[in-house]
């Protein structure tokens, strides 16, 4: 990190007069420090965890399976009993929910994939390689010991961690934990997230001439509900200096992180900037190499983490991706995930002017023998609309010294996750 991101307070003009932009990896460590992990917990059901982030790690109170049973529908026998023979009578069935039971001597048992082994048995035959005749059962190859059993114990032990503190909660580990007997899961409490767009030009009604329709807060809410957070939607805010200084007060202390779109540029009703430190706050950083998303500004007020994105609304979902969702993992006590980190090729062409790193968007045209997605790349660089990305399997990023992409070239990129690729 270089000196341009120690603490600036909140003089806005020696801010503005600094050339150097951050490099988008230092602004990432920058949005990260802004934010502390919540210490604060609550309990919910199994039911309600899905997304949730655990703050505990779970461990198993018994081993599983809890009980010997069949891996397959088929027999179970004593191999022993097969000594010079192919056929076994056929004492009974046992399904799965029956009670264990005994192996007769000499019988076989005809057995049901999850039925208890009967005690005495030591391997089961599949059912495919056997001839079924009621009463007895020809068996013509005699299975391994232990066959088709899974034994108690064979998957976890007891004491075994299913889940660790800090995971954010997926369908599978709800699975998991319900086969366990976990009902109820202490998770962090989810991130409280102000949201304000800005601009006498947005609406959320109709537009006047002149005027145009706010895409920035329904976008941030979906994005910031689909990993967890809180949001409490603020609105829009005039472009107004006393305004925007009252919104930031009326804030008090009841949030982890207030998040702003817009006004945060060099232009004379960007007030977001002067606004924050008029109502108390601090200005950490602003500006970054970054492309879409370059005015960004990172601070905190009355101990929450305040971050100011561009107006554009692909710079608003770049800076979700890059800086937001970090801030949030941290928050919530995960593991805050990089931004576009697999590989892919490039399938383009691309001349582009070196100095910021660059977010677009991008389909995914097929895979190369080596298995690496290929990528097309989508739209012509403008942030103001969301078009390119609405048709996108993601986002690639090239480095702020590139110049050049050939076919060929090493991506990186943050695939959605949408299933198939651009027709
Ligand atoms: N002289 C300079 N001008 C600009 C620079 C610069 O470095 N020097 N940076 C440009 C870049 S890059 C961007 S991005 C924008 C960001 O400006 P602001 O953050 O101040 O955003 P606004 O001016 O308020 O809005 C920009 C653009 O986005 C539209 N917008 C705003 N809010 C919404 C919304 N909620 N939904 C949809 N669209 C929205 C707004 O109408 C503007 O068209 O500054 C450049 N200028
Ligand atoms: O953030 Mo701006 O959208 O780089 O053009």
């Amino acid at each position: 990190m270089d000196g341009s991101s120690v603490k600036i307070g909140c003089d806005c003009d020696q801010l503005a007069a600094r050339q150097t932009l951050l490099s988008h990896t230092d602004a990432v460590q920058v949005a990260l420090a802004q934010v502390q992990p919540i210490t604060q917990f609550e309990t919910v059901d199994l039911a309600a965890a899905q997304g949730r982030i655990a703050a505990q790690s779970i461990n198993a109170d018994e081993a599983m399976p809890s009980f010997d049973n069949s891996a397959m529908d088929g027999f179970a026998l004593r191999l022993g009993d097969l000594a010079g023979r192919c056929c076994l009578p056929v004492a009974g069935t046992v399904a799965a929910g029956d009670a264990p039971r005994d192996l007769p001597p000499g019988d076989a048992l005809r057995i049901y994939t999850g039925a208890p082994l009967p005690r005495g048995a030591d391997a089961v035959v599949m059912i495919e390689a056997c001839v079924d005749k009621g009463h007895k059962v020809h068996i013509e190859t005699p299975p391994a010991p232990g066959a088709n059993i899974r034994r108690a114990g064979s998957d976890q032990g007891a004491g075994q961690m299913l889940l660790a503190a800090g995971t954010r909660i997926a369908p599978h580990h709800v699975g998991l934990l319900a086969a366990n007997g976990v009902r109820g899961i202490t998770v962090t409490r989810r991130p409280r997230v102000a949201l304000f767009s800005t601009g006498d030009e947005v609406t959320d009604g109709d537009c006047a001439p002149g005027h145009i329709k706010d895409a920035n807060r329904p976008m941030l809410s979906a994005l910031l509900a689909q990993d967890g957070a809180e949001v409490h939607d603020l609105g829009i805010l005039p472009d107004d200096a006393a305004a925007t200084e009252a919104a930031f007060r009326a804030l008090g202390g009841a949030y982890d992180l207030i998040v702003t779109t817009g006004a945060v540029s060099m232009g004379g009703r960007d007030h977001i900037r002067a606004a924050l430190c008029a109502a108390g706050g601090q200005i950490e950083a602003w500006r970054v190499a970054l492309k879409p998303g370059k005015p960004v500004m990172f601070g905190s007020l009355n101990g929450a983490a305040v971050t100011g994105l561009p107006g554009n609304p692909m710079a608003v979902h770049v800076g979700y991706h890059m800086f937001l969702r970090p801030q949030l993992a941290r928050l919530t006590g995960a593991a805050p995930q990089p931004f576009a980190e697999m590989p892919a090729r490039a399938d383009f062409d691309w001349q582009r002017k070196p100095g910021r790193a660059e977010v677009f968007p991008v389909c995914l045209i097929r895979h190369d023998a080596d298995g690496l997605p290929v990528l097309r790349r989508l739209g012509q660089g403008v942030s103001a609309t969301l078009l390119p990305l609405a048709q996108a399997d993601g986002m690639a990023i090239v480095a702020a010294d590139c110049a050049s992409v050939a076919p060929g070239d090493m991506l990186h990129w943050h695939p959605f996750n949408t299933f198939g690729g651009c027709a």
